[in-house]
């Protein structure tokens, strides 16, 4: 089942693992996705970043063919899912919502169980194959004990054991730290560098900032079913706005000079402690401001007294409660 239209249309973006076009899916009248377009390079560690109930697990189950999409397209190394989901399956592993798994079985005799079901998977290396997914997801030590005695963590690393028992071209991972210690959630980001450094590209749901920001190299925000922004982590970096930070008491002066430079302050908040009567005024930089050393003359120059002035690029949490107007968890 190879050739015809759809992988001449794939074929115009090979360099791209996943692709979709105004994906769209409704559960009765609600829009959980709502028309977006994703574009995951090959061999990117791509972050599905948004809040709960974002539309992040949907869009995951339609690429994987879990749950039919009520309009749009979906491509998947290359081909057209559902339509090609025999050939794309194989090269996929997934965690998606944890795998179900006998509690009666141990740990390594579930894996042994879904290798045979994976008619890809040569029989041949299989218990090597297992035990070496057990070791990547460290829990060679709990390998024969049975499931129904593993924590809600070592479950979740289980469930990653099962994508791992075959190397593949593309990694989907919903939300994969949930339900780890922090001990744990290193180890796993330490395995998703690992696996990116070996040219898989790893797709991975998150509603934590900061987890995404030390794993990944590109980064997709839903909002309320939208995609609101998408690239490389340093695309969305430059993107933000920076911002200024004077410490002044002489705060009528200095907005009235900023707005003369065409920088609109921020309300001022109180005094910081010890500030000898200083305030914080704060400003974010259009595009086309001056540059800072113009700025800090221009307020000396109006007989404004600087005790303390910076300019600082926002943080990507910034950029993103700015993006989706509401706040991310940030792990600590
Ligand atoms: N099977 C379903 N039937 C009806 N509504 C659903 C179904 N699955 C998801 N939804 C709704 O679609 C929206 C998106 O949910 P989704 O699970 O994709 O979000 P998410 O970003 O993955 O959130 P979470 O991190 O909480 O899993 C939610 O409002 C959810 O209630």
């Amino acid at each position: 089942m190879s050739g015809g239209p759809t992988s001449a249309a794939a074929a115009d973006r090979p360099e791209l693992a996943v692709e979709t076009h105004h994906l769209t899916k409704r559960f009765g009248h609600q829009l959980a996705v709502a028309g977006i377009d994703l574009a995951v390079p090959r061999g990117s560690v791509f972050g599905f970043l948004g809040p709960n109930g974002s539309g992040k697990t949907t869009t995951i189950r339609v690429m994987l063919g879990l749950a039919r999409a009520t309009g749009g397209e979906v491509r998947v190394l290359g081909r057209d899912m559902p339509h090609d989901l025999r050939q794309v399956l194989p090269r996929v592993g997934a965690l998606v919502e944890g795998p179900a798994f006998y509690p009666f079985l141990s740990g390594a005799a579930n894996l042994h169980r879904l290798d045979t079901a994976n008619r890809h998977a040569p029989g041949a290396t299989r218990a090597a194959r297992v035990r070496a997914a057990l070791e990547r997801v460290g829990l060679a030590h709990a390998a024969e004990k049975k499931v129904r005695a593993y924590s809600l963590g070592m479950k979740q690393r289980l469930g990653l054991a099962v994508a791992l028992l075959c190397p593949r071209e593309l990694l989907v991972l919903d939300e994969p730290t949930n339900g780890l210690d922090p001990q744990g959630t290193r180890e796993v980001r330490a395995l998703v560098s690992s696996l990116a450094a070996g040219g898989t590209t790893v797709f991975v749901s998150s509603h934590l900032l900061a987890e995404v920001e030390q794993m990944c190299t590109h980064v997709g925000v839903m909002s309320a079913g939208a995609l609101v922004a998408q690239g490389s982590l340093e695309d969305l970096r430059r993107a933000g706005q920076a911002r200024l930070r004077l410490l002044t008491p002489d705060v009528a002066a200095a907005r009235r000079e900023l707005a003369r430079l065409g920088v609109v302050a921020d309300d001022v908040l109180g005094p910081p402690p010890g500030a000898d009567g200083a305030a914080m005024v704060t400003a974010p930089l259009p595009e086309h401001a001056p540059a800072p050393e113009t700025i800090v003359a221009g307020l000396v120059g109006a007989g404004v007294r600087v005790r303390g002035f910076t300019v600082a690029a926002a943080s990507l949490e910034e950029r993103f409660v700015a993006l989706t107007g509401e706040g991310f968890d940030v792990a600590r």
